[in-house]
C-alpha cells in the first residue's frame, strides 16, 4: 500500500518548511513523490522542494477543492501507476480545504492502491486570531479534518498565548493531537510518529463517504472571508486572489527589499496574505523571498529557469502590484 500524507495549512503557515524537515531528516530513504497544489499558475514550492532531489508534481492554476478536482486525480493516478512510490506527500494550496482532499483521495478510482496516513494541518499562532475572523470557513476546515495540527512560530510568542491557541483549537477539533513545541526543538522522526499515531481510525471517523456536497448556509457576519450575498459554501477562488507573474528582470536586491514591506499596505495592494518569488538581483546572483504578513524572508537561491513572483491574497490591487514591481 502506498501512503499518502496530506500536510495542508493556511497560506504560510509553515507546510514546505514542515515537509522539508521531514525529508531531509527521516524520509530520504523512501521513494517520495510530492504532489504540490498552488493557488496561481506561478508554482515557487516545487523549485523550493526540488534541492532534496526528489520527484516533484505540481498542479498550479487553482486549487484542489476549485476547479482541479480532476488535475488532482490525474496527478495521483499518474504518480501511483507510474512511479509506485512508498509514499506520496500531499501539500495542498494554502487555501484548499483539507476536506475536500480527503474526499478526492477517498473517492479515487485507484483507492484500493493507496491508504490515506499522515492529516497534518499547520497552524501558524501569530495569525490564529486575524484567519479565524476573517477566513474561518477555509482556516477551520483545515483544523477541523486534521488528525494532527503543528502549530509553527510558537517560539515567537509567549507560552501562556500557546495554552489558549491550542484551547480555542480543540473547540474546532477535539480529537487531534497538538504539536506546540519549536519544530527545531523536535527531530523529524517524533513529528513523523505523532503524525502516524492512529491516522486510519481517526479518518474513519472523520470522513464518512458523502454522496452529496452538504451546502453550508452562511449568515450575515459569518467569518467565512467572502462578500457575496447569496448563501453557498465558497470555493477558494471566490474569496482569495492571487496575482502572478514571470520575468526575466534583474532586480536592484536593496530596492526589491524596500518593495516587499510595502506590500503591508493594505490601502495600496489589497490584503496580502502571502507573497513568495525567486528573482535574480546580480549576474549570478538570484534570491528567495517568502512574505508573509509582519514577517519577510529574503534568502539566497540558485537560478531558476526565470524569475517568479506569486502574491495571494483578498481584494488585490494587481495593477498596483505590476507596478509596485515596475514591471
Ligand atoms: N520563525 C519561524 N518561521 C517559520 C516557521 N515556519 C515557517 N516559517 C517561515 O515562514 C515562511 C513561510 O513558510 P512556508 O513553509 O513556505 O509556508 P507554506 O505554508 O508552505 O506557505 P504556502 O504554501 O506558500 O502558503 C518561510 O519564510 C519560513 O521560513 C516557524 O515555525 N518559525
Amino acid at each position: 500500500m502506498i501512503k499518502i500524507d496530506v500536510i495542508s495549512g493556511f497560506l504560510g503557515a509553515g507546510k514546505t518548511t514542515l515537509i522539508k524537515k521531514m525529508l531531509q531528516e527521516k524520509l530520504h530513504n523512501e521513494k517520495i513523490v510530492i504532489i504540490e497544489n498552488e493557488f496561481g499558475e506561478i508554482g515557487i514550492d516545487g523549485s523550493i522542494l526540488k534541492i532534496s532531489g526528489l520527484e516533484i508534481k505540481e498542479i498550479n492554476s487553482g486549487c484542489i477543492c476549485c476547479s482541479l478536482v480532476g488535475d488532482f486525480g490525474n496527478a495521483i493516478e499518474e504518480v501511483v501507476t507510474r512511479l509506485k512510490p512508498d509514499r506520496i506527500i500531499i501539500e495542498p494550496s494554502g487555501v484548499g480545504k483539507l476536506s475536500d482532499v480527503i474526499k478526492a483521495c477517498r473517492t479515487h478510482k485507484l483507492k484500493y492502491l493507496f491508504e490515506i496516513n499522515i492529516l497534518a494541518a499547520v497552524v501558524d499562532v501569530l495569525k490564529f486570531q486575524i484567519y479565524i475572523n476573517n477566513f474561518g470557513e477555509f482556516f477551520e476546515n483545515q483544523i477541523k479534518h486534521a488528525r494532527t495540527i503543528f502549530l509553527s512560530r510558537t517560539q515567537n510568542i509567549d507560552e501562556k498565548k500557546v495554552e489558549s491557541i491550542a484551547a480555542s483549537i480543540r473547540k474546532i477539533n477535539s480529537s487531534s493531537n497538538i504539536v506546540t513545541t519549536p519544530w527545531d526543538k523536535l527531530t523529524a522522526e517524533q513529528i513523523v510518529a505523532v503524525s502516524e499515531q492512529d491516522a486510519r481510525i481517526a479518518l474513519e471517523n472523520q470522513m464518512p463517504i458523502r454522496n452529496a456536497v452538504v451546502l453550508k448556509r452562511h449568515k450575515d457576519g459569518c467569518n467565512c472571508g467572502c462578500h457575496c450575498k447569496e448563501k453557498h459554501e465558497h470555493k477558494a477562488d471566490e474569496v482569495f486572489d492571487v496575482w502572478g507573474v514571470e520575468t526575466p528582470k534583474v532586480f536592484d536586491e536593496g530596492k526589491l527589499k524596500k518593495l516587499i514591506l510595502r506590500l503591508e499596505s493594505k490601502k495600496d495592494f489589497g490584503m496580502v496574505l502571502r507573497g513568495k518569488g525567486i528573482l535574480q538581483v546580480g549576474c549570478d546572483k538570484w534570491i528567495q523571498f517568502d512574505y508573509v504578513h509582519g514577517e519577510t524572508q529574503i534568502n539566497a537561491s540558485s537560478a531558476d529557469y526565470t524569475g517568479r513572483i506569486c502574491i495571494i491574497g483578498s481584494g488585490l490591487k494587481k495593477d498596483a502590484l505590476h507596478k509596485l514591481f515596475e514591471l
